[in-house]
């Protein structure tokens, strides 16, 4: 279970606060306006920005001062930041090994993951000539190679086309539902959200709302919500 325990993050002069728990294996949609703090909350989730008060617990353990790498998160961002220079497998490689040193059974789980993304046979192609579908798949390949119980996407499949998305996201719900790892998500579209997440939770004047059960909420949106989607 993801706990944010009277979580308070600053950026400046914006202020967020969040105080609700992530079960484990469940997928949860954020949702709300430009500027909100979506992606503030994944970094303090992450471990990129320290909180000012309150606590991030993963199963009852203090995240408090355990540097992004060694929590319990893997992040996939907006851009599938690959490095066009390293082949797909370093890429996904990466997940594993920052010095990419792999050892063969590190091969072998970097071979598993592309296979479970279709990239079966692209392991040596590099980047720049995979289309933006396949890099999708790379840098999800190289999220599932981490095993980790938390999945966080900060709006990844944004620069995709509406059926690539959709497949994307249809790929994502399987794989966390093969692993059990829950998911936290950004997203702008209530589509992406009721495709994927059990419940959202709106993010807007200053707080990350408890996450309500989504179709209800999409049915019924509170004031925030609605102001959102217009
Ligand atoms: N390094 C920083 N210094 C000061 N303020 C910041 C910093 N980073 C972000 N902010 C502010 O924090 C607020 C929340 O930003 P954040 O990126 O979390 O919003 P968001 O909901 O993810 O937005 P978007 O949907 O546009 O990506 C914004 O007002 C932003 O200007």
């Amino acid at each position: 279970m993801l706990t944010l325990d009277h979580l308070r993050l600053e950026q400046g002069a914006f202020s967020l606060t969040a105080n609700w728990t992530l079960a484990a294996g469940e997928t949860l949609a954020l949702i709300g306006p430009s500027g909100a703090g979506k992606s503030t909350l994944l970094a303090g989730i992450a471990g990129f920005l320290e909180p000012v008060a309150g606590r991030v617990l993963w199963q009852d353990r203090d995240l408090t001062g355990i540097a992004p790498g060694q929590r319990p998160v893997a992040m996939l961002f907006q851009d599938a930041n690959l490095f066009p220079h390293l082949d797909v497998a370093r890429n996904v490689g990466l997940g594993l090994r920052p010095d990419l040193r792999l050892t063969r059974e590190d091969r072998a789980k970097v071979g598993e993951a592309l296979d479970r993304v279709g990239l079966g046979g692209f392991q040596t192609r590099k980047p720049g000539s995979l289309s933006g579908g396949q890099q999708s798949r790379a840098a999800l390949a190289r999220a599932l190679v981490m095993r980790r119980p938390v999945l966080m996407l900060d709006e990844p499949f944004s620069a995709l086309g509406p059926a690539m998305r959709t497949e994307m996201l249809d790929l994502v719900r399987d794989v966390i539902g093969e692993t059990g790892a829950s998911l936290v998500m950004v997203t702008h579209d209530p589509g992406d959200a009721a495709r994927i997440a059990d419940r959202i939770s709106v993010v807007a004047d200053g707080v990350a709302a408890e996450p309500a059960p989504t179709r209800a909420l999409l049915d019924n949106p509170p004031e925030a919500l609605r102001d959102y989607l217009g």
